[in-house]
């Protein structure tokens, strides 16, 4: 997955406001009173509002506006259901919008006299075209406020995909009225039309004063929000599909339909010369549709490949630069930091289910006389050589980290006092065996060991400070030894205790 703070600068896909959808179950589960009744009384509210004005778009007749528009005068529809529902939809998520617009239209085209079965099929156009918008806004996350040139943009172009998906009620509409295709044309561009206007001029001011009110108060109230199950690359595969549907969708039906048109008004007019004109015209018409299609699905794939390319190299080097960030640099082994997580980690296994662990505190005696006596470089490789040996030791649920300098902390996690000590001492005696080879001399080195257990009632620095104060006493007794102190108990025990000459 990308980085959130990379994408976000990036402003491409995950920007600061992700869409953010409530779940009715987590409503009821973690919303308060107050929220329960607004959000929930607000949407009931909204649904009989719907539903009631669904009816008088019947039975007043508000069959639409006829407005001049590409020639003929097509029928812009006002549709308060579709306003109210796309607000929802915007600022919560697509069931709420969705829901109270299906039962909106199905009422209307019962009370309509649409067969039951089509208008089953009907009440999902609206529906529809919401879930074009909210697969847009789950794939790009810009802002719905309105406030900015990119979020306008692509909240005009995403709208208009959804009035196009939308519009696909017009032609269940008129099929079910027995409009013929003619008859179609400006109904279906005064369906789609109607709705863009609609979402661009009445729903986006509404959008723009309250939505930044909403996504506050979503941003605080976490616990309310549906959990992410898509990664990023489906949810653009899905945005490029449906951007392409409807683009192709629009396409073909305003060719298909207006050359409908034209061919039955020519064949009023047998033998016109029109007719080879228009024959023509339309055949050019439809070869520049099929270009325009391909190039509009090649673009759709070109541009999904080169994200899914721009991802996966985005993802290697975020993946590589946090590897960095918690690698030593001279041993590659687990930093200060990448242990401190484990740390917290472990210790919180502990309080949750008392799963015992050993820390081990390690330091390599007299380090200082080793640099000065073969130089910094040979102390470098002391350190490696060190880090292998420990790697070598460790199975595969421990884990040795360089703690800072010649410090090394290894976490043994499910260990018990017998376990760590042998642990230790055969680290300990491993690091007094082997020499380290440095421009044909060799330099004998050793390490101290502070070994704590995880007591109760302690905390993460307690149990630190215990193996520090444990490798401390190991110090203090003469080095080359392990001192092994039991969780909560200052009683430390010597373990072991070897001492060497340090080259
Ligand atoms: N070469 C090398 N030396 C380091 C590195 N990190 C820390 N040191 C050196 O490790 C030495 C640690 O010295 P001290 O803290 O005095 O401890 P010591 O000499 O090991 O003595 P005791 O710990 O008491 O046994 C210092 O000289 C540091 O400069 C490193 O990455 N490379």
């Amino acid at each position: 997955m990308l980085s959130k703070k990379l994408a976000a600068r990036l402003g491409l896909v995950k920007g600061e406001e992700p869409y953010l959808t409530v779940t009715l179950a987590r409503l009821r589960q973690y919303g308060t009173p107050t929220e329960k009744k607004v959000i929930l009384g607000g949407w009931l509210l909204s649904l009989l509002a719907s539903i009631s004005f669904g009816l008088l778009v019947v039975v007043e007749g508000w069959s639409g506006l006829p407005v001049p528009f590409g020639g003929i005068e097509v029928f812009i529809t006002i549709y308060p259901p579709f306003l109210i529902c796309l607000w929802w939809t915007l600022c919560f998520g697509w069931l709420w919008g969705a829901i109270p617009a299906y039962l909106a239209t199905f009422v209307l085209a019962l009370y309509s006299g649409m067969p039951l079965q089509w208008a089953l099929l009907f009440s999902f156009a609206n529906p529809l075209g919401f879930a074009a918008i909210s697969i847009g806004y789950r794939a790009i996350r810009v802002p719905r406020d309105l406030r900015s040139v990119q979020s306008i943009a692509f909240y005009v172009l995403i709208t208009f995909i959804g009035a196009i998906f939308s519009s696909a009620g017009a032609l269940i509409w008129c099929y079910t009225n027995q409009i013929d295709t003619i008859g179609l044309l400006p109904i279906w561009q005064g369906w789609w039309l109607g709705g863009f206007l609609q979402s661009v001029l009445i729903v986006g001011p509404i959008l723009f004063f309250t939505q930044p009110f909403v996504a506050l108060w979503q941003r605080t109230r976490s616990e309310l929000r549906a959990p992410e199950v898509e990664d990023l690359s489906r949810r653009i595969l899905r945005l490029v599909l449906v951007l392409v549907l409807g683009v192709l969708g629009y396409g073909y039906l305003t060719i298909k339909l207006g050359v409908d048109r034209v061919e039955s008004a020519l064949e009023a007019v047998p033998g016109s010369p029109l007719l080879d004109a228009t024959d023509v015209l339309t055949s050019t018409v439809w070869i520049f549709f099929w270009v325009v299609a391909l190039i509009v699905l090649s673009i759709g794939v070109f541009n999904y490949r080169i994200f899914t390319r721009w991802e996966s190299v985005v993802d290697a080097l975020m993946a590589e630069l946090s590897r960095l960030a918690q690698t030593d640099y001279l041993t590659d082994l687990p930093n200060r930091r990448a242990m401190s997580e484990v740390l917290e980690k472990q210790f919180s296994r502990f309080e949750r289910h008392a799963e015992p662990g050993a820390l081990l505190m390690l330091d390599l005696d007299h380090f200082k006389e080793v640099n000065d006596r073969y130089g910094h470089a040979a102390g470098d490789q002391v350190i490696r050589r060190f880090a292998e040996i420990v790697r070598a030791e460790i199975r595969l649920e421990d884990t040795a980290s360089r703690w800072g300098g010649e410090e090394f902390l290894i976490l043994l996690p499910r260990v018990d006092q017998t376990g760590a000590q042998a642990f230790a001492e055969r680290l300990r005696s491993s690091v007094q065996e082997h020499a380290v080879e440095h421009k044909g001399q060799q330099i004998h080195y050793t390490v101290s060991i502070g070994i704590a257990f995880i007591g109760k009632g302690a905390t993460l620095d307690d149990w630190i400070s215990q193996a520090d104060d444990a490798l401390y006493t190991a110090k203090q007794q003469g080095r080359n030894q392990v001192v092994m102190r039991a969780g909560g108990d200052s009683d430390s025990a010597v373990v072991s205790e070897d001492a060497a000459p340090t080259s």
